[in-house]
């Protein structure tokens, strides 16, 4: 296992550290929270026609009230109801001037259908925890509603199977921020087109997230399912996470107002004799970019569901090709 404290001798998380906050090579500047570079505020609404109903999964947490916001701004029809994971929460969120309530495991299954009897064309967006993703999954399946999978981990396996068994409409994705989502398609044309191209490099990864998150990053593993086609080879279990704000803050340059919610990563190749080296980072600060995406995956996934069409399961590459990525 990589360790921050004892780094192998070619590779450490260094490539941050060496570069500091300030050096030439310092993490991309993000927007401050005073003055974001790209506020939600300018997405423009869609056309009346595709104003439908959303309900999102995971309101009580960063990413569900991201969403939500973002799909009010753009004229969507939020559904004022949300899950969460805690039975008799009795809570209510209040967003964008809808009033969310939330209810526990118990009440989701009579909840959700009661939902879909009053919303017969809702579009559900999930944005829970790893644990939930497949019985949510399942739940959605059961009861014939459209999701957009948002959350990470989970067995994935067992999430495209159930899609699969029930006929029912999914998009799902690890990263829904356009830019992310374009790098990941460039790594899957490369590693179609060039297999086997750096076979014998030692591949070393880095993720940065808030301390909350509770998986490795779910970017991170599709990144490396494509480094793995290119011929090189990493344990999961030796991706290096860091969760530590200290750590991120001094090594890694994470902005400090971004510390409770950025995606920073770094991806490190060598060749056998060390005398090439390669590296890819991406790097996000706020939750903005996936918050508009996932509304773009909503909306190409509403479009899917109205015209019936045979493909049943997406991922955020189709919606970029369609072009419906803002
Ligand atoms: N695809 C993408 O582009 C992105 C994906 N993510 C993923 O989204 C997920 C959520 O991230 P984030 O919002 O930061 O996490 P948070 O911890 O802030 O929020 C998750 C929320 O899910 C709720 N929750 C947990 N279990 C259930 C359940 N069974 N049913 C309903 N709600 C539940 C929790 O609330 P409670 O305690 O009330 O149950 C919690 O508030 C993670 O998996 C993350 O990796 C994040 C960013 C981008
Ligand atoms: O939890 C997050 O924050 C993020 N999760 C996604 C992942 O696991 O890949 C996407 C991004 O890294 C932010």
């Amino acid at each position: 296992m990589l360790s921050l404290r004892a780094p192998p001798r070619t590779f450490s998380p260094a490539p941050w550290r060496r570069r500091g906050r300030h050096g030439r090579f310092a993490a991309p500047r993000c927007a401050s929270a005073a003055a974001p570079a790209a506020t939600l505020e300018t997405a423009s609404s869609p056309p009346a026609s595709l104003s439908f109903p959303i309900l999102v999964n995971g309101c009580t947490g960063k990413m569900g009230v991201s969403v939500a916001e973002a799909a009010t701004k753009r004229g969507l029809h939020l559904v004022p109801v949300s899950f969460s994971s805690r039975e008799n929460l009795d809570k209510t969120v209040q967003i964008g001037g809808t009033d969310i309530e939330i209810y526990g495991p118990s009440a989701r299954e009579d909840v959700l259908s009661s939902v879909i009897d009053e919303y017969p064309d809702v579009v559900v967006v999930d944005y829970t925890a790893p644990d939930s993703v497949n019985s949510n999954a399942e739940l959605y399946c059961n009861l014939g509603v459209p999701f957009v999978m948002g959350t990470t981990g989970g067995n994935k396996q067992l999430l495209y199977k159930a899609v699969q068994d029930s006929n029912n409409y999914a998009l799902i994705s690890p990263q829904m921020g356009k830019q992310v989502v374009a790098l990941l398609a460039a790594m899957e044309t490369i590693a179609e087109r060039f297999p086997g191209a750096y076979s014998g490099y030692r591949l070393e990864v880095l993720e940065s997230h808030q301390a909350g998150k509770l998986d490795t990053s779910g970017t991170a593993k599709d990144m490396i399912a494509c480094f793995e086609k290119l011929g090189m080879s990493c344990d999961m279990d030796r991706i290096v996470k860091i969760r530590d704000p200290e750590q991120q803050l001094y090594m890694v340059g994470v902005p400090e107002e971004h510390i409770g919610g950025h995606a920073f990563h770094l991806y490190h190749m060598t060749s056998p004799d060390d005398s090439v080296s390669l590296e890819i980072q991406h790097n996000v600060c706020g939750r903005s970019i996936y918050a508009e995406g996932s509304v773009d995956a909503a909306v190409f996934l509403y479009k899917k569901v109205q015209s019936m069409d045979p493909k049943r399961i997406y991922n955020m590459i189709d919606v970029l090709e369609a072009g419906d990525m803002r």
